[in-house]
């Protein structure tokens, strides 16, 4: 009591109603254990308390603007510690307590307060912390704040709210017969004295100073207040040191938040079962909306998860598939047994996925190709792995792969392979004939005339034709050897393991081509309509003419363009120098347009004689090319070249015009004239204007049409069988002659050639050259001549060399000759030389020679 003492200072101080430590009496006074305590404190060092009666909440804002110098009763928190200086003595411990209704049902931990009604006292620390609690554990409560103490159990009473929280410390649950205190309790702290930040350190330490020196007194002040404010409410201090009650208070607060960790634990397990159990609903409704087989099988080989394609696969109902055994997929489903095949493996611990196409019946008993893959992995509980597999059905897409492939490598007309395919397989026989010593051949072919049978009978025709002579290949070749079509009208016949000596491997590719040639020039039946088509073939024997593919088809090529040049309807074997002549070809067909516009083009004669005594009756008119730097180039050069790009058609129209006229220059000039003969090539025949230029050049000339004869070859009308006796008959009906040469090359029948409106028959050279003494050519002269006579038409024997051949074919009768040993072809200027000065003789003698004034007066009757 005799403690030093200092200046009387002022002091205001915050007072507000938390009894017991705290009391504002009904008449205004102010009471209680802290209240006391103060004054105390404050008579001994004579301090002058000034009491602010407030309510809570207003204490700390007043005490923050210095409108109080101290709080004598707040719990300590960091928060408060940023703007609050504590003194450091603890005067007494609280904790927050949560209170409820006596007629309540009395919640045991803090989530029984979910969803509650719940009175806080405005700024009062326990309110804050229980709801702190309450987010953190996610417990949604309704928080009403009030002022007071008094008003915040009130509310409890009145059942305004469910339950309060508040210190323990404040006695109104005591003596309100309508509260009880529940088992939640937490956050036990000191409660101290308090006062701005900085601004009474002092008094602070100066209240520090009683505290520590009153506790240990037991008959202090602080003691005997104890006694009059808070027996029954704290717990006796020698009973329960102040260590005890805050060990069991942080083991009672451990215990809640561990029962309160529990609880939430429970509840997330709960939780996330229920999770699994809806992802894995998820998982299946989305692994049946995939429209393939998936399935799941453990280390035992049972199937944890399967969809529902799975289940339609193995022919197990969706309901009892998972759990089901290998063994029972395989039982059910017995072709199934290799989708399990590697599964093994795919269990060890280092195994990565694999994935593997399957071909496997359905249970239907359709085939399919699955691509499989099997991806291992391993499960949190599980330390061997699993294995998913999924299963796409790629059959269709299998299907359109060949068919694309298919498509790729081979001719969509005929079927055949293409030239990828081509390359491909010749490339394979190289590779083999290297290795095993063989020989192959490649036979180019190419069909005679295929464009003008196309503009002729249309590209139905023309497709028709090229699929017929794609099935008659077919059936000339062994298996293992390729009939391929490079396009428009060009095939490859592509020969594998002929002998490795070339010479002999040439004449098996040579009786092929032989075959082949013979196969094409029957006769075809396109749409109704009777068709003939040849083909020139041209042949490489490889690896003796080329070593790569490339080389092989383009000199392949060379030797057909070379077979074509010599008459077509044959096959030529390559020959280096053959390369030549197709660069030649080139250059002339280029030189041929020019020669056209220069009029580079000139006529020979070769005489047609007599067998009766000799006599020059007609010549046949011979096309040459006068070349500026080359000379004369022969026809069975150019021609082919005219045919191909059409230019025999005007240089068909300039040889009959200047026959005409020259015919027509005779008669004006002799009174006379022999009948000249035009050669007319297939593509002339196929030009629908034929006829009516002819018939324009005769209306012009006014010759006598008869002495124009038209050559046309066998092979032209058996090619054009249709049209050309159509035109044959238009031709004949304007007077002209009409003969067929080369015959007997060809394979027209009898039948056929007497539809045709014929005067003449020309036996080809070939026979000729090898009379007398060869059978065969003596058979087929005899018979031609027979045949012709028969006929009533005249024959004449082209080639004739000798006298032996002259006389053989006057023995066999034949009337007319032409040929070398009277003569070769000749210049108008020696034709009217060594024959016109006699030819007047023949006029009257021989009615073939047409004498001017029977022309004259033919042409005035008209
Ligand atoms: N479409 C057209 N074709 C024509 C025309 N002019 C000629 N030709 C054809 O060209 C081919 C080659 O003719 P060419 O080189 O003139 O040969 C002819 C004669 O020279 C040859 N011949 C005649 N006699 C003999 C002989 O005794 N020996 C022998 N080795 N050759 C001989 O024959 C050719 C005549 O043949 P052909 O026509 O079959 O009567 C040839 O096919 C001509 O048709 C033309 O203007 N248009």
């Amino acid at each position: 009591s005799d403690l030093n003492k200092e200046p009387k200072r002022s002091l205001r101080v915050a007072m507000f109603n938390a009894p017991p430590i705290m009391v504002v009496e009904q008449d205004g006074t102010n009471a209680g254990f802290m209240v006391e305590l103060l004054e105390t404190m404050a008579e001994k060092e004579g301090w002058n308390i000034e009491w602010v009666n407030l309510n809570w909440p207003e204490v700390i804002p007043k005490t923050l603007n210095h409108e109080l110098d101290l709080i004598p009763f707040i719990a300590y928190s960091e928060d408060r510690a940023q703007y609050l200086d504590y003194n450091e003595e603890g005067i007494l411990t609280g904790w927050g307590q949560v209170y409820v209704h006596k007629d309540a049902l009395v919640p045991q931990n803090i989530i029984a307060l979910s969803g509650k009604k719940i009175a806080v006292i405005k700024n009062e620390v326990y309110g804050i912390k229980l709801k702190n609690l309450c987010d953190l554990f996610i417990i949604e409560c309704d928080f009403v704040e009030f002022q007071t103490y008094k008003q915040a159990l009130g509310a409890i009473e009145s059942k305004e709210v469910a339950a309060a929280v508040t210190s323990n410390l404040v006695s109104y649950s005591h003596d309100n017969p309508y509260i009880k205190q529940t088992p939640i309790v937490f956050e036990p702290r000191k409660v101290l004295f308090a006062t701005a930040k900085n601004t009474n350190a002092d008094l602070l330490a100066t209240i520090d100073r009683y505290t520590k020196l009153w506790r240990f007194d037991g008959s202090s002040p602080y003691y005997q207040l104890k006694d009059k404010y808070l027996k029954g409410i704290i717990a006796e201090e020698s009973a329960f040191p102040a260590w005890l009650v805050y060990t069991l208070l942080i083991v009672i607060g451990l215990l809640f938040v561990a029962a309160l960790v529990a609880l939430l634990l429970k509840k997330q397990v709960k939780k996330q079962t229920q999770d699994l159990e809806d992802q894995s609903d998820k998982i299946r409704q989305i692994i049946n909306l995939v429209p393939h087989m998936i399935f799941a099988t453990n280390t035992n080989g049972k199937l944890i998860l399967a969809n529902r394609y799975a289940a339609d696969f193995f022919g197990i109902p969706m309901s009892e598939i998972e759990g089901c055994s290998q063994k029972d997929l395989i039982d059910h489903h017995p072709n199934s047994k290799n989708i399990f095949e590697d599964e093994s493996l795919l269990l060890r611990r280092d195994a990565h996925a694999i994935q593997k196409e399957i071909e496997i019946y359905n249970v239907d008993g359709s085939k399919v190709t699955l691509n499989i893959s099997k991806v291992p992995f391993i499960t949190r509980f599980s330390r061997t792995p699993s294995v998913v597999t999924v299963g796409v059905d790629i059959t269709d897409s299998k299907e359109y792969e060949r068919q694309i492939q298919h498509m790729a490598q081979h001719d969509s007309l005929t079927e055949l392979p293409n030239r990828l395919l081509l390359n491909d397989r010749i490339h394979q026989s190289l590779a083999l004939t290297k290795r095993y010593g063989h020989s192959g051949a490649v036979l180019f072919i190419d069909l005679d005339y295929f464009k003008t049978i196309n503009d002729s009978l249309g590209h139905m025709a023309g497709d028709t034709l090229l699929q017929k002579v794609a099935e008659r290949l077919q059936t000339i070749v062994r298996e293992g050897d390729t009939v391929s079509r490079l396009g428009g009208d060009e095939f490859i016949v592509q020969l594998n393991q002929l002998s490795g000596d070339p010479k002999k491997a040439e004449r098996v590719a040579c009786k092929i081509a032989e075959k082949i040639n013979f196969t094409l020039a029957q006769e075809y039946n396109v749409s109704g309509n009777k068709l003939f088509s040849t083909a020139s073939i041209g042949i490489v024997i490889y690896p003796r003419d080329a070593e790569n593919e490339e080389a092989i088809i383009q000199r392949a090529d060379t030797a057909m363009y070379y077979a074509k040049s010599m008459g077509r309807n044959r096959y030529a074997v390559f020959k280096k120098a053959m390369e030549k002549a197709v660069v030649r070809k080139h250059v002339l067909e280029k030189e041929l347009r020019k020669a056209l516009a220069e009029s580079r083009f000139i006529i020979r004669y070769q005489p047609q004689i007599t067998q009766d005594g000799n006599k020059f009756i007609g010549a046949e008119a011979l096309l040459r090319w006068s070349h500026p730097t080359e000379g004369i180039i022969s026809p069975a050069e150019f021609i082919p070249i005219a045919e191909e790009n059409h230019l025999i058609i005007p240089i068909g129209e300039w040889v009959l015009k200047q026959v005409c006229y020259q015919i027509k220059h005779w008669l004006e000039q002799h009174g006379y004239s022999p009948f000249i003969t035009v050669n007319l090539s297939v593509v002339q025949i196929r030009n629908s204007d034929l006829v009516s230029y002819i018939k324009k050049l005769l209306d012009q000339t006014k010759i006598p049409p008869q002495l124009l004869e038209l050559e046309v070859t066998e092979t032209v009308l058996l090619h054009e069988a249709r049209v050309s006796i159509d035109i044959l008959n238009e031709l004949k009906k304007l007077g002209v002659k009409l003969s067929i040469d080369d015959f007997g090359t060809g394979y027209s029948s009898l039948t056929y050639l007497k539809k045709l409106p014929l005067d003449k028959l020309k036996i080809d050279r070939s026979f000729v050259k090898d009379v007398p003494g060869d059978p065969d050519s003596e058979t087929i002269i005899r018979t031609v001549i027979g045949m012709s006579l028969d006929m009533g038409l005249e024959v004449i024997a082209e080639g004739v060399e000798t006298k032996e051949q002259l006389d053989y074919l006057i023995k066999e009768h034949c009337s007319l000759f032409q040929g070398f040993y009277f003569d070769p072809p000749i210049s108008l200027e020696q034709l009217e030389e060594k024959y016109f000065a006699n030819l007047h003789k023949s006029v009257t003698s021989n009615p073939k020679v047409v004498h001017l004034e029977n022309y004259s007066k033919r042409t005035n009757k008209k």
